[in-house]
């Protein structure tokens, strides 16, 4: 029996755009565009481990996180378990701390950058205006 990895990712949204990042080379979905986040430690709720991450990987802190949805998916190596959370910036200017590249994108671009399988369900509620 596999481990599930719990999984914390922002939605994080300005003016209608979404910020998204691109995965450095090399790392589990290496070069993949994903919701910025990171796995759960020990100790720590979802919402902190978001927080957390959102500070190691963007340098921002986030105003409170609202769930957006939850997404269970089986990658042949390991189960992730991820906890979207919509927010917003509340302190701080997004720069690519530990990711290859950022982009703030409208819903109807997503579909030119390549996220991985488990991601498709938020894309899709974004795409149909699910807020
Ligand atoms: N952050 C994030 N992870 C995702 C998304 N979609 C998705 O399948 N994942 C998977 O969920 C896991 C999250 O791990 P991560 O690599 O971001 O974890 P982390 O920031 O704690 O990194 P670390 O393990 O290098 O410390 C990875 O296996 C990743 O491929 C997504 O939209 N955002
Ligand atoms: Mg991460």
């Amino acid at each position: 029996m596999m481990k599930v990895i719990e999984v914390a990712a922002g939605i994080i949204v300005l003016e209608g755009r979404y910020l998204i990042a691109r995965r450095k080379a090399g790392v589990h979905l290496g070069g993949l565009w994903e919701f910025p986040g990171g796995k759960r430690e020990p100790g720590e709720t979802l919402e902190e481990c978001l927080q957390r991450e959102l500070w190691e990987e963007l340098n921002v802190r986030i105003g409170h996180p609202t769930p957006f949805q939850i997404v269970r998916h089986e990658y042949p190596e390991k189960i992730v378990e991820l906890h979207f959370f919509r927010c917003r910036i509340e302190a701080g200017v997004a720069i690519a701390l530990d990711c290859a590249e950022l982009r703030w994108v409208y819903p109807h671009e997503m579909a030119a950058f390549e996220f991985p399988p488990a991601d498709q369900p938020v894309i899709a509620a974004l795409q149909q205006g699910k807020v």
